[in-house]
Order: C-alpha cells, then structure tokens, then sequence
C-alpha cells in the first residue's frame, strides 16, 4: 500500500514527571526519521511541532495532585486530535512525536474522530491509571482509562469523542502496573499481553494476537509505542525504565507485523527523553522501529 505519512511533534512533558521528553521531537528527527522512514519506501512530510503550552512558568508539581498539569494535557490533546484527524482526511498516516504519553489521548480522539479504531498499546506500563488510583498523579500513566472514560474520566468527553471500546484494545509487554491499576485492566475487557506472555509464547503469536484484538470489526489500528515497552538496554533514554523489557530483535519483529496487517491507521512514538539518553541511541531506535513498523524489510 501506498502510504504517506505526516510527522507531527507534540513536545510536551506536562504528562510526565520527568523534564526532558518534552524535547523528544527534536532528538528523534535529528536522529534522520523523515530519511529513515523513506527508506522504507513511504513518502513524509514533517508538519513540525504543534503549539504547546508556554515553558517559562512551568511546574512540574503544579495543578491537582491527583492529576497534574490536566488542563495543560487538554489543550494538547486538543491540537493533535485536530491536527491527526486533518492529516488522515487528507490522506496521511499520522505519526505524533512525543513528548510523554499523555499525548495518545489526543492521538486517539483524532484518529477516531471519522472511523472506528482499535489500539495496540506496547508499553511495559498500563497506563490504566484514575485521577483516583495514580500513585503519581502522572496524567502520562493515565491515557488509556482517559481515552476509555474510566472513573474520574468519566465525566470527561474524550471516551465519547474516540468512541473507543476496551474490547478492541491489546497491551503488549506489560510488566509494570500499579496494584489498582492491575485489578481495573484485569476487570475490564482490554487485552493485556505481559512480558511473560511473550517469554511464553514469542513476540510473533503475542502481537499477532494484539493486532487481532485491535483491528475485530474496526477500520484501522493506532500503534502507540511507549520507547519503555524496550528493555532499558536497548533504550535507556526514557523516564520511567523497566528492566526486562522487549529485546531489539522482538521490538523489530513486532513492528514488522504491524506492516504486515496493513492496519496502521494512525501512529506515535512517546517517551523518549534525550536528556536521560545515550548519544540519542533511544531516538535513533525509534526511527528503526517506525520504520520497520511502515514497512522497511532487511531484503
Ligand atoms: N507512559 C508512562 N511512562 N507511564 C508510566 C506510568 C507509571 C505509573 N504507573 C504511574 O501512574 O505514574
Ligand atoms: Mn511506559
Ligand atoms: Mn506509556
């Protein structure tokens, strides 16, 4: 399939407790992802960053324990859910640069916004997490139950605005959750994948699975790829690292079956945090696997 695809930056760390992801973006890109991704035969066209909230006066611990820096996280949620939505109207595969997670909320309501969508979600975290339940009052541990309409998010209009059912939605990799984050995603209709589901069952049946779950009567699949969802090894550029994550080869593999279903409706990479990093290996990471995950083949 012809694809184009239309870079869109979103450098914000309003969702996370850690300064830094917020120049995700710009690591990323200068780690050659428009030069990468065409060498997977897709056409790009970088949109540049979207306006985020100023800097000057930010506070990490400011707003509502439970939720920080919400209002921040909505207004960014509301420029990329439009600025997704007018890319895959005119044609292109949305790819959002993160930036921490809090992003997907965003992501998500624009992709939903003209079609039914299912998610894949790899990521050693749930990000499951309530205002209520978050031990951290990350909204970055939050996007998932956002975009769902959990508890406090209920009362919310993203679940209404990405219509988005927890039955067509797979988390891969997870090996990290909260006690009441784990109780909720075991009570509730997603599909979770855990790192011992891949040790058990390989990568390959484990993501094929995932993507089964996210594409029953959708019509396209948002890949969201937490760079975490990786062993810290491999990606160590990310602030809140995992040990026992996703090898190199199985990150490659995974993204490899996402071309191959063809069911790539919108994309994004969050969580990498140049300042953490190793001379921008995490970034350059990211644009292997997009690329592998739009179509690139070693032959
Ligand atoms: N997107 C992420 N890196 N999320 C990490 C979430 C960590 C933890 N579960 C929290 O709620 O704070
Ligand atoms: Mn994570
Ligand atoms: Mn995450």
């Amino acid at each position: 399939m012809e694809r184009n695809v239309k870079i869109l930056g979103a450098p914000t760390d309003y969702g996370a407790n850690r300064r830094g992801v917020d120049m995700g973006p710009s690591a990323i890109r200068y780690a050659g992802l428009a030069d990468e991704l065409t060498s997977a035969g897709v056409s790009v066209e970088d949109a540049g960053d979207l306006s985020v909230p100023h800097h000057a006066t930010h506070d990490p611990d400011a707003g509502s324990d439970n939720a920080k820096h919400l209002h921040e996280v909505r207004e960014v949620t509301t420029t990329l859910a439009d600025a997704v939505s007018t890319a895959l109207a005119d044609g292109w595969t949305p790819l959002a640069l993160g930036g921490d997670h809090s992003i997907a909320i965003g992501s998500m309501v624009g992709s939903a916004r003209d079609a039914d969508i299912g998610v894949v979600w790899f990521d050693a975290h749930g990000d499951y997490n309530t205002p209520e339940t978050s031990p951290s009052g990350n909204v970055h541990g939050m996007p998932l139950a956002a975009a769902l309409g959990v508890g406090d998010f209920e009362a919310t209009d993203w679940a209404n605005a990405s219509g988005l059912s927890a039955e067509n939605v797979a988390i891969v990799g997870l090996r990290d959750v909260d006690k009441t984050e784990a109780a909720a995603i075991r009570d509730s209709d997603i599909t979770a994948f855990t790192m011992s589901d891949i040790d058990e069952r390989g990568i390959v049946e484990v993501t094929n699975d995932a993507l089964d779950v996210a594409t029953d009567g959708t019509d396209g699949v948002h890949i969201s790829l937490d760079l975490d969802w990786l062993d810290p090894r491999e990606a160590p550029g990310v602030g809140t690292p995992v040990r026992g994550g996703a090898t190199y080869r199985e990150a490659h593999e995974a993204m490899e079956l996402v071309a191959e279903s063809g069911a790539m409706r919108s994309f994004e990479l969050v969580e990498v945090n140049p300042i953490l990093d190793q001379h921008n290996e995490t970034a350059e990471l990211a644009t292997e696997l997009a690329a592998s995950a739009l179509g690139k083949r070693i032959l």
